[in-house]
């Protein structure tokens, strides 16, 4: 929105009227001398002041922008003699606003090298309310229409299409408006004028490449408008056609006066009524009062003392018109085709800008990615750093698993024979229990220790104790803490199982020999008793056996009481060496027994040798951790497939926990744990050269992911070693 441009021009002054004028110009402002009251302006051109002056302050500008497709209006408003029309249309001596708006027009259409102009003109006059062609004098009373491509325009009015000023000028030159003497103007205007110039563009095309122009054109018009002045009867003695004339002229020009004033106060804006329809001149110039044009208004005022009435009511029509605003845009003009190529050219636009859009988000994408990939790098060596400074940690423990590795292979070998011994002993535990358990009573230091059940206690207790979801640097810890109590002191195993070994070899010796002491005491107590005078006895000493009173040289018996005690010590003896019989029989069993169950676990190992010989990944199903039983399931030796081939039961009781020492399983255990604290007990640098497990771990399905995981080592290196 911009408001309308309004400046003053003074005409000048006879030194008469000079001397008695009350009007006095102060900058851009207008005042009575002896009034407070001023009038100010965007521009006030005193009597000195020239037209091109004028025309430089707004009306060139007007002009340029109607070349660019601009409605432009520029009318001059005064009372009659004020020199409104040697403004607009200037003297030989002083172009008007006319001239120089064409000269500059046809300027300005030089300079646009990119756009094709046409350009027309028309002149008419609104005289008594009648509208005439200047240019076509037959063409009269014409009317006003409004269409929707055209807006307001004047039906049948001529256009001349004008390619050069002067062809322009020439044309206003011989126009002729109403014009007729008064008191007051010896060529007083009787009509407003209108000099319209119309200017059409579009794009210049490239010589027969029509197809790449736009057929988009723009109309724009500029109005330059000399209207008639307003008059008093009793200035200007008018009487008959005269009179007809200033009526009509003073209606317009009341009714422009009413449309300005309704634009100053926002009635439009609002809603409201102006009457453009109340005048021809108002209806015409509609579009450059309230709409689309940049308007000028130049109001000149005479600063006579005669006057003073006429300008001030000037003035107060110029600082109303000062509060209207306009809006002027572009007027264009489009074909169904030229709409199909502006639209095309928007989708184009449009499309360009959406790919570079997109290629800037690729772009940001790509910057992303990139940010990413250097995390991910940074990453890597900060892993790299990780997994060094864990090679060196593994190295140590391979370092320590290697020795213990070593004391696991004589472990095995000691505990298993261990276990034998304790089977042999509880087999014959039936017939040999009550001797065993009396001499154990007579030696309490033959007590036989349990050596598992004491290791194993510490580990379950060590084992407890671990969180599940440990950290890496906790879980080491803890592995640490594994390797020095998982694994029992060799040494230590060896004194126990010895010392086992000892007790039970010392408790069938004591046995033994209690039994053949027994008998060899009889014996000589009997050779005694034979070879002893027999002399008086007291009844007590009949009570046998007794040996240590038997051992009395000081006995006396008789005879028949040492037949009978003799008889007594031959039965005794016999008992005893049927019990020695008995008691070498069922040792002969529990042999028999022995070298039995010793084929049994025979075979069952050689069937435990063939998988784990091949297969020595295996996994324990949690889902049987509550039966009697553990569920393993072998997979193919560190296959990333991990197909299943075989499953196969474990007693519970062999298999209480895999992280127990001595191993419960009957083949040789290199690691176990849940996959978070699985650590193998041998590595890949040791002596065995096994793969490490654990880098076995990841690649393992995720459908068959273990939950509980054991070695085992290649049951082929051990089994020289191994014995049940
Ligand atoms: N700035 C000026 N310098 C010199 N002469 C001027 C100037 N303005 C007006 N005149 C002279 O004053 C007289 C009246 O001017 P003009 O005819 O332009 O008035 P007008 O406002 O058009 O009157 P009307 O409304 O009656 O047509 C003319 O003789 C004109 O030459």
């Amino acid at each position: 929105m911009e408001r309308i441009y309004v400046a003053v021009r003074a005409r000048p002054l006879s030194p008469e009227e000079s001397k008695t004028s009350p009007w006095r110009i102060s900058g851009n402002s207008v005042y009575l001398h002896n009034q407070p009251t001023k009038f100010d302006f965007g521009r006030v051109f005193g009597e000195d002041c020239k037209t091109v002056d004028i025309f430089e302050a707004r009306t060139k500008e007007i002009v340029a922008s109607v070349v660019r497709g601009f409605n432009g209006t520029v009318f001059a408003y005064g009372q009659t003699s004020s020199g409104k029309t040697y403004t607009m249309r200037g003297s030989v001596k002083e172009p008007g606003i006319i001239p120089l708006s064409v000269l500059e027009l046809f300027c300005s259409i030089e300079k646009e090298m990119d756009r094709e102009f046409l350009v027309r003109m028309s002149y008419m006059e609104i005289y008594n309310e009648e509208i005439n062609d200047l240019l076509a004098p037959e063409h009269r009373k014409l009317q006003i229409h409004e269409s929707l491509e055209r807006g307001i325009y004047v039906a049948g009015l001529k256009e001349e299409i004008v390619t050069s000023p002067e062809q322009v000028l020439e044309l206003v030159e011989f126009a002729h408006r109403h014009i007729g003497e008064t008191n007051m103007n010896l060529y007083s205007s009787r009509s407003h004028t209108i000099f319209r110039m119309i200017v059409e563009s579009r794009e210049r095309s490239e010589e027969g490449d029509s197809i790449n122009c736009f057929d988009a054109v723009r109309v724009s018009t500029l109005n330059l408008v000399d209207l008639a002045g307003s008059e008093r009867v009793v200035k200007t003695g008018a009487e008959g056609l005269r009179l007809k004339e200033g009526s009509h002229i003073n209606k317009s020009l009341l009714t422009l006066g009413t449309v300005i004033k309704k634009l100053s106060d926002g009635v439009e804006s609002q809603g409201g009524h102006v009457p453009y329809r109340d005048s021809k001149l108002t209806r015409i110039l509609q579009a450059a009062l309230g709409g689309n044009a940049n308007t000028a208004i130049i109001c000149n005022i005479t600063l006579s003392q005669i006057h003073a009435d006429e300008t001030k009511s000037s003035l107060l029509f110029a600082s109303r018109a000062l509060q209207v605003k306009n809006c002027a845009c572009v007027n264009e003009i489009l074909t169904d085709a030229a709409l199909l190529k502006r639209q095309k050219k928007e989708i184009e636009e449009l499309r360009a800008k959406f790919l570079s859009s997109q290629s800037e988000h690729l772009e940001e994408e790509i910057l992303n990615l990139r940010n990413t990939l250097l995390q991910s790098e940074l990453e890597k060596e900060r892993i790299a750093l990780e997994l060094e400074e864990e090679k060196k940690a593994k190295a140590h423990r391979d370092r320590r698993l290697l020795e213990q590795a070593k004391k696991i292979e004589n472990l095995s070998s000691l505990i298993l024979c261990s276990e034998r011994n304790d089977r042999t002993t509880h087999s014959t535990k039936s017939n040999l229990e009550a001797d065993i358990l009396e001499a154990i009573e007579e030696e309490p230091e033959l007590s036989l220790l349990h050596p598992s059940s004491e290791l194993v206690q510490e580990n379950e207790d060590l084992v407890d104790s671990i969180p599940f979801s440990s950290s890496l640097s906790e879980i080491s810890d803890y592995t640490d803490r594994m390797e020095c109590f998982s694994l029992p002191n060799a040494q230590a195993l060896l004194n126990v199982t010895s010392r086992r070994k000892k007790h039970q070899n010392r408790a069938c010796i004591s046995l033994m020999k209690f039994g053949d002491v027994k008998i060899g005491e009889l014996k000589i107590s009997c050779s005694e008793v034979q070879s002893t005078p027999i002399k008086s006895y007291s009844s007590s000493l009949y009570h046998l056996p007794d040996g240590a009173s038997l051992g009395h040289n000081n006995l006396t018996l008789r005879e028949p009481e040492a037949i009978i005690v003799i008889k007594h010590l031959h039965e005794q003896i016999k008992s005893l060496e049927v019990e020695e019989t008995s008691v070498q029989r069922n040792l002969d069993n529990v042999v028999a027994l022995a070298t039995e169950q010793n084929a049994s676990f025979r075979e069952k190992y050689d069937e435990v040798c063939f998988f784990f010989s091949h297969f020595n990944f295996v996994k324990i199903n949690t889902l049987f951790h509550e039966t009697e039983s553990f569920l393993i399931e072998s997979y193919l030796k560190f296959s990333n497939k991990g197909d299943l081939i075989k499953t196969f039961l474990i007693p519970k009781s062999k298999f209480r926990n895999p992280n127990q020492s001595p191993n419960p399983l009957p083949f040789p255990l290199i690691a176990a744990g849940p996959p978070s604290l699985f650590r193998p007990f041998s590595l890949s640098n040791s002596p065995l050269s096994l793969p490490n497990p654990l880098s076995h771990i990841k690649s393992f399905p995720l459908e068959i992911k273990p939950s509980f995981l054991i070695y085992l080592s290649p049951i082929s290196k051990y089994e020289n070693n191994f014995r049940f």
